[in-house]
């Protein structure tokens, strides 16, 4: 056969293939192929090309036997997921299919691909920036249906579309600055220097506010509620209460919990990740002191802690933002004012069910802009706004420029595209600095 030879003498990009549908039994497998030798490797196993971008049944033959019966298409690039030449081949899903398929993939010149290689490519070929690619990331892990709208933004390039705005702004301050630095004898009005601080704030403003904006992370991982405080207050009755199953151990005796126990519960559309912890308390137990060290790890990590306090318990709060909950008030009372539960009815826990809603939905009615969804994001935007900060502080234009265009650069990051030739064109297109 020469096919391998072929496979090697051809383009440096290597072709990739692996199976875009998960294992296990089913009706159908979806085998993804793509790159410069897609066209050949597809004509070899199905006799000839298809007409592009559309289904054919064909059976797919190598070393003279049949593998399958399969519904092909040929996508060529560059109008493809990848921008490369590709192929999708849907296969019975038997295992002994896929197998031979792979190997006679494999004997035409391709090799598996890595994780999220296609749509690396997609980057490659810009047909996605770096933010498109992770909403592609989030769209297929959304569990929720708030999970799948704000990915599904995403990917359609809202954050994009934000910051290549911010970046774009920069641009624009980034050229005066350059005008000043490059001649500063020459008639500049006082008033770009203004205007550029100005809009310097404007911006750094947007930013913070976007940065303060935690729906989009909130949606995306959901929100971490710890239940902490003495032992045998009820915090494993509160956790089975709220999530209307046994998951953690309940006794009379106190000290029951040593392990956190975690269980992702729903509350109006959001994932709220809850975790009972270990009693607190002075222990000789070296069990339970461990039980105990974890819980204020959990303690120190939370979005919000419910701080539970027993019948008579005066402990100190917890956190700053603790929300404290006293419970066991079928049995006494609380006091005025304090959120109070029981937990051996639905009624019972009513009150904090109330709350923890009202936590969601404030958290979840900050902004009308598209919000950020990862740390990335945050750690990116919050560099950029830092270097504007120092911009807007800095002693000589020089450093200004400088800090400016590292605050352009965080944003580039952000979306992947770093443009520094831009940046002289709008120079140019400004100030007729050639004249
Ligand atoms: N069978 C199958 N289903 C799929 C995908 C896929 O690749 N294959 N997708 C992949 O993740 C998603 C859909 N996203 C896609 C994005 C772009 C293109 C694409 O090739 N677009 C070209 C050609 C479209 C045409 O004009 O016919 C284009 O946009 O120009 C395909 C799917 C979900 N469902
Ligand atoms: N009367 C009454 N008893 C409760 C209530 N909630 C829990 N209990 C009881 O209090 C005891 C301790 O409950 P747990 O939920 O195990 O308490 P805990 O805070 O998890 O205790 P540790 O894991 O030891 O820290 C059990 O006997 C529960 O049945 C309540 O609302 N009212
Ligand atoms: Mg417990």
């Amino acid at each position: 056969m020469e096919a391998p030879m072929t496979a090697s003498m051809s383009s440096q990009t290597p072709t990739i293939f692996a199976l875009a549908t998960g294992l296990g039994r089913a009706a159908i497998a979806v085998m993804r192929l793509s790159g410069p030798q897609s066209a050949f490797i597809l004509e070899s196993l199905a006799g000839s090309l298809p007409a592009p971008r559309y289904a054919s049944l064909r059976s797919l033959r190598h070393d003279g036997e049949v593998l399958d019966q399969a519904l092909i298409l040929w996508l060529p690039g560059p109008r493809s997921y990848t921008g490369e030449d590709s192929a999708e081949l849907h296969l019975h899903a038997g295992p002994a299919i896929i197998e031979s398929v792979a190997q006679a993939l494999v004997s035409l010149g391709a090799r598996p691909a890595e994780p999220g290689e296609f749509t690396r490519r997609a980057v490659q070929a810009g047909r996605l920036d770096l933010l498109q690619a992770e909403a592609i990331a989030d769209l297929v892990d959304a569990e929720t249906q708030a999970q799948r709208k704000q990915a599904l933004a995403q990917a359609d390039g809202v954050l994009s579309t934000l910051y290549q705005g911010w970046s774009q702004r920069l641009r624009q301050v980034l050229a005066q600055q350059e005008a000043l630095i490059d001649f500063p004898d020459e008639e500049l009005p006082a008033e770009v220097e203004e205007a550029l601080l100005g809009e310097c704030r404007a911006l750094g403003h947007e930013m913070s506010e976007h940065l303060k904006d935690e729906r989009g992370e909130i949606t995306r991982e959901g929100l971490t509620v710890v239940i902490a405080g003495a032992p045998n207050v009820g915090k494993s009755s509160l956790l089975n209460a709220l999530c209307g199953h046994d998951a953690a151990i309940v006794t009379q005796k106190a000290g029951t919990t040593r392990d956190a126990i975690s269980v992702d519960w729903m509350l109006d559309g959001i994932k709220l990740r809850l975790i009972d912890t270990a009693g607190l308390r002075e222990t000789d137990d070296e069990i339970e002191a461990e039980g105990i060290r974890r819980a204020m790890r959990h303690v120190e990590k939370a979005d919000r802690v419910l701080h539970l306090v027993g019948p008579g318990d005066d402990a100190e709060t917890l956190a700053p933002d603790a929300i404290r909950v006293r419970t066991k008030i079928d049995l006494v009372p609380a006091l005025e004012g304090e959120i109070g539960i029981h937990t051996q009815s639905p009624e019972g826990i009513a009150p904090l069910r109330a709350i923890l809603s009202d936590v969601v939905k404030t958290l979840m009615n900050q902004r009308a802009a598209p919000p950020l969804t990862r740390a990335r994001h945050r750690a990116g935007l919050e560099e950029a706004r830092d270097h504007l900060e120092r911009a807007m502080s800095a002693p000589w234009p020089e450093i200004r420029g400088e800090e400016l265009r590292l605050a352009m650069r965080a944003l580039g990051r952000l979306t992947g595209h770093v443009d520094v030739e831009a940046l002289l064109d709008t120079i140019f297109g400004q100030f007729c600095i050639g004249k």
